[in-house]
């Protein structure tokens, strides 16, 4: 069967693409790893009516492409719970503090919110559209986000806390990270305490039902386009249009959309190789590593003493968490992420030693209520096929200022989606829902 496009993957950029397609009048087909569509969106849902969301999760404002979606389709959002105090867990010692600034010696406090503006002043300069054109590109592409931070900050303890702020953003040590990719992340997403915060910030809202189901409700508009279990294998081009095969099948395209970050795309064979600075480029923009680990508990105990469930720490397993409690409150869902290397050191253990330390970490956080959890869960987006890692694909020194600007150029019939590819909110939903509009508009004159 002919179609005029099919799109590989049917994450939230997939799905968009494949909806604007359709609704333009074109037959399109998506074809899904999975057995679901939402990818790095995984919303799982309990036996008691609940869900958690094991991937991404949080909106916020500006992220007005999936704000939109969301009122189109009737999907809800609240506030991500931000009620009471805040707990800093610093040199053993536990203490609640009001408000965004964490009870630190003067001398890190000052250092870090010079560091914070610093980085969003440099941030400013950076071309959304060609990050390797901007002015220094080629000095920033050249130091890591490590080295950066080295240079900024005399005191210890501030860059520990940056690397806290960091890690939680990229989901990557400073040190793989090239400066140029730190500071056209943090413009693409406003600045460095937009992506930070709950109020005001990418943390701020939440979806009722989770963040799936916004996707799920565009996918059943989908129903006869969308095939689930089907990865695709390989592409092979023609002047005419595109082979697309898997296990099982072949289907026949004028254009494709590879809807899949860069480094799921360098698992798929090609026919005709693909040009080398984009190959280059699908071997070197990686993946983060991450895990989402919940406890549930029967309430959210830290309410009652007036907590807000947002813990850091710069010396533990788990160094950020948050109240995922659902709206009603009914439950209490305390989430933290393990992050980095931590990330790396921690899936080399057992499922039970896993469990053990996270709910360790927590307990540190909010004593040993902590420990009277009903369940533990967590994902560990690098252990998933068609993930092999999180929050989003990297860039490491040297890549956007050599091999950047092969992102989102077309290969022949091939056309380029993701959130990797998004100049706004580069990383995030909203950034993967922008790459499905801009690759659909991209190929409307061309079918
Ligand atoms: C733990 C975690 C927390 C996050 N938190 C947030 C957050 O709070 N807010 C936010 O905005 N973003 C967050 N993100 C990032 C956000 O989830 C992603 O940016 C976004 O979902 C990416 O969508 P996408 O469509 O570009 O890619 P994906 O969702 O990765 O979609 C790609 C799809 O392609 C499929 N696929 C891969 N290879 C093949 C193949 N060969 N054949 C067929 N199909 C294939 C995959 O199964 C997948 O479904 C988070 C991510 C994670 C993992």
């Amino acid at each position: 069967m002919n179609f005029d496009v099919i799109i590989i993957g049917a994450g939230y950029a997939g799905v968009t693409a494949a909806l604007n397609l359709k609704r333009a009048g074109k037959k399109v087909l998506v074809l899904e790893a999975r057995d679901r569509v939402g990818g790095r969106v995984y919303t799982k849902y309990l036996n008691d009516g609940n869900y958690v969301d094991l991937g991404g999760q949080w909106i916020g404002p500006t992220q007005d492409r999936i704000y939109a979606l969301a009122k189109e389709f009737e999907v809800e959002t609240f506030k991500t719970y931000d009620e009471g105090k805040s707990t800093l867990l610093y040199k053993d010692k536990v203490k609640a503090y009001k408000g965004l600034i964490p009870p630190l010696p003067v001398y890190a406090l000052l250092s870090l919110d010079a560091a914070i503006k610093k980085i969003n002043k440099l941030s400013k300069g950076i071309d959304l559209h060609a990050p390797w054109q901007s002015q220094n590109a080629k000095q920033y592409d050249s130091m890591t986000l490590q080295s950066w931070m080295e240079s900024q900050m005399g005191s210890k303890v501030a860059r520990s806390f940056f690397q806290v702020a960091a890690e939680a953003i990229f989901a990557a040590h400073p040190s793989e990270v090239s400066l140029l990719h730190a500071l056209f992340y943090t413009k693409s997403g406003t600045d460095f305490d937009c992506l930070m915060n709950i109020k005001k910030g990418a943390q701020e809202e939440r979806f009722v039902g989770g963040a799936q189901e916004v996707v799920n409700r565009m996918a059943a508009l989908l129903a006869d386009e969308i095939q689930l279990n089907s990865p695709v294998k390989r592409i092979n081009q023609d002047s005419e249009g595109d082979d697309v095969i898997g296990e099982g099948f072949n289907y026949r395209a004028r254009k494709v959309i590879v809807a899949v970050p860069p480094a799921m795309a360098a698992r798929i064979e090609f026919n005709q190789p693909l040009p080398p600075n984009r190959d280059q480029l699908m071997q070197r923009m990686f993946m983060g590593s991450v895990v989402k680990c919940y406890a549930i508990y029967d309430k959210s105990f830290w309410r009652d003493k007036g907590l807000n469930g947002l813990c850091t720490t710069n010396n533990g397993l788990i160094s950020v968490t948050f109240d995922n409690s659902p709206k009603d409150g009914s439950k209490g869902m305390l989430m933290g992420f393990v992050l980095a290397n931590q990330a790396k050191a921690f899936m080399e253990l057992t499922t039970s030693e896993r469990e053990k330390a996270v709910i360790n970490s927590f307990a540190s956080f909010l004593g040993p209520d902590a420990r009277n959890y009903e369940q533990y869960l967590e994902q560990a987006w690098a252990e998933e096929e068609w993930s092999r890692g999180c929050f989003a694909g990297i860039m490491p020194p040297g890549a956007w200022t050599s091999v950047g600007k092969t992102l989102r150029e077309p290969v022949g019939n091939i056309h380029w989606a993701g959130t990797e590819t998004s100049e706004i909110w580069n990383g995030y939903i909203d950034g993967a829902v922008r790459s499905g509009e801009r690759v659909a508009k991209e190929l409307m004159p061309l079918l």
